[in-house]
């Protein structure tokens, strides 16, 4: 097999464009037109199809090193994250539980703002989704003390038993793979998900415990107020990231359909939160879940 290619080169070290006017035929096996080749210098032309083949690889390769350092850009916004709320905790300038919360609303949320800074190709999500693995395998091998980060635990657990990590803390993760995977920038549904499970059931517990005294009759660990904060806050975050997506381009939505979307999904979220169900099912599955099937029915997609 011969290949005749037209391509002109630039010098790899000087980056000026190099190369002869004639063109150049290779006998070539498809076996090493496969694999890595360099044509410098020369000038020579690709038929329609190699070329088309020759701009789809170099796109390809872009997207992994871009997708690759989005990836490790959020995961060290992640470590920086929780270092960050420990060392305000340790310095007594937080308390440790308002501090807990807030890597409860922040990661999240953060981690949802994060989503468009990947590529536009197929494996994008993937690569967003490592973020959360590599958070959930650090809570394993802590909530199984095969190591001690205390950082971490101090900052993530209520009494600073590393057990904690594998309830609560892991669950949280998992959601985020969940939505980021099933959902990504594609649907409404993950960012709606998500944002009951950071913005609506991490405001219910900051406000419940502070403002919580109308207990709720059908659960007494549970409060009037910390309901309706769940409900207003799950519905002005997903408002808000919907927002924030259709401004990029990635929804176009009718507002006054979204807007009552919105509020049915932030109603069932704040329902199911409410009810005494954490002995069995924890919030942060029941919420997202049932945010998601609510989103799904109502949104569609
Ligand atoms: C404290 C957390 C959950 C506990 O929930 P609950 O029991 O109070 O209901 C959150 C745990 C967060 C995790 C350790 C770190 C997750 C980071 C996230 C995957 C990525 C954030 C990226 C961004 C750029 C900071
Ligand atoms: N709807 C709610 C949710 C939480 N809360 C308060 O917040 C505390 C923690 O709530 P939670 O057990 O749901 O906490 P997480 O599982 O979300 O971490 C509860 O014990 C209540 O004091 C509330 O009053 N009303």
């Amino acid at each position: 097999m011969s290949l005749s290619l037209s391509l002109l080169s630039r010098h790899p070290i000087s980056g000026r464009h190099v190369g002869s006017a004639a063109t150049h035929v290779f006998p070539i096996s498809p076996r090493v037109f496969r694999g890595s080749m360099s044509v410098w210098p020369a000038r020579v032309s690709l038929d329609p199809h190699t070329l088309r083949f020759r701009v789809s690889a170099a796109a390809r390769v872009g997207h992994l090193l871009h997708d690759a350092g989005a990836t490790a850009a959020v995961l060290v916004g992640a470590y920086g994250l929780v270092l960050s709320f420990d060392n305000l905790s340790q310095r007594k300038l937080i308390q440790q539980s308002l501090s807990r919360k807030l890597v409860h609303i922040l990661s999240g949320l953060l981690f949802m703002v994060s989503w468009p800074i990947f590529s536009t190709s197929t494996e994008a999500r993937y690569f967003a989704a490592l973020v959360p693995l590599v958070n959930c395998l650090r809570l394993v091998i802590n909530g199984l003390s095969l190591v001690k980060d205390d950082g971490l635990i101090k900052s993530v657990t209520r009494e600073g038993n590393p057990k904690e990590l594998l309830r609560g803390p892991l669950y949280y993760v998992l959601m985020l793979i969940l939505s980021a995977l099933v959902f990504w920038r594609d649907s409404p549904v993950g960012v709606i998900s998500l944002s009951m499970m950071c913005g609506g059931d991490g405001i219910a517990d900051v406000i419940g415990r502070r403002f919580g005294s109308m207990k709720i009759f059908y659960n007494e660990k549970k409060s009037w107020a910390g309901s309706i904060s769940m409900f207003v806050f799950g519905f002005l975050v997903s408002t808000g990231m919907l927002y924030f997506y259709s401004i990029l381009g990635y929804y176009q939505l009718d507002w006054i359909e979204t807007l009552q979307r919105v509020a049915l999904v932030s109603l069932v979220a704040t329902v199911v939160e409410s009810l005494p169900i954490t002995e069995v099912v924890d919030d942060n599955i029941s919420v997202p879940l049932a945010s998601m099937v609510a989103a799904y029915l109502s949104f569609g997609y």
